[in-house]
């Protein structure tokens, strides 16, 4: 295990610590999720889960997590996810892995939300990171060319479909829009359906380097 892949799981193990006996846990997607959901398994909890991916959804059965269809399910009451990358207002980049838009239902259903990662992901501010969209295959053309007016370059992922069978474009060169702006920007253009800005969604965030964990409260300081 690498540095860094260790303090993913530091971090991991101290957000699992809130989880209690009887909650509905909602699972992120990507490799610092997937410690959590191991950690979960670990603690051998009496919870249920839903999941932000085919993945995680099976990641958690297999170590004997039970796991909900998110379909049937209208709220949650903790939710703990990675990210690409989280500035000190806990807004964060997500959907390397392309999951963003069910991780962002799950997220604005979760009554908390957590976020967890190495320190490598703390960012001044958001912007130097590609922002994945997602968007329809039925828009495809459309949906570039309004993009191509919000980023400097585009670059749609090649063979590749997300779990909902939807296209993702990344879009690169964006440090100077205001994260806010852009979000409505990208909601506004008929096809898109989802994108990795979450801005107001993040409760709080366990952050680990060199082996400390950290941890966020949005609105208070590190503790
Ligand atoms: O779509 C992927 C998710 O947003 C992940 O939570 C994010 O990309 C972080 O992944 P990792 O923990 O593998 O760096």
């Amino acid at each position: 295990m690498t540095d860094r892949d260790a303090d993913k799981r530091l971090a991991a193990v101290a957000a699992v610590k809130e989880v209690c006996d009887d909650m509905l846990v909602g699972l992120g997607t990507g490799s610092t999720a997937a410690h959590a959901i191991a950690a979960l398994a670990d603690r051998r909890l009496a919870i249920e889960a839903v999941a932000t991916s085919r993945a995680s959804a099976d990641l958690a059965r297999s170590l004997g997590i039970k796991v909900r269809d998110f379909a049937e399910v209208t709220r949650i009451d903790l939710a703990i996810d990675g990210a690409d990358a989280i500035d000190a207002d806990l807004r964060a980049v997500k959907g390397a892995g392309g999951a963003m838009l069910r991780e962002k239902i799950v997220a604005a259903s979760a009554d908390r939300m957590i976020v967890i990662s190495d320190d490598s992901k703390q960012v001044e501010r958001l912007g130097g990171t590609k922002l994945p969209v997602e968007i329809l295959p039925f828009g495809r053309a459309f949906v570039t060319a309004r993009l191509s007016a919000l980023f400097q370059r585009l670059v749609e992922r090649a063979d590749y479909r997300t779990d909902n069978g939807n296209i993702v474009i990344d879009g690169h060169g964006w440090d100077d829009a205001d994260p806010a702006a852009l979000a409505d920007a990208l909601m506004a253009i008929p096809g898109v359906v989802g994108h990795g800005l979450f801005l107001n969604e993040i409760d709080a965030a366990y952050i680990a380097g060199n082996g400390i964990v950290t941890r966020l409260e949005r609105g208070r300081q590190a503790r």
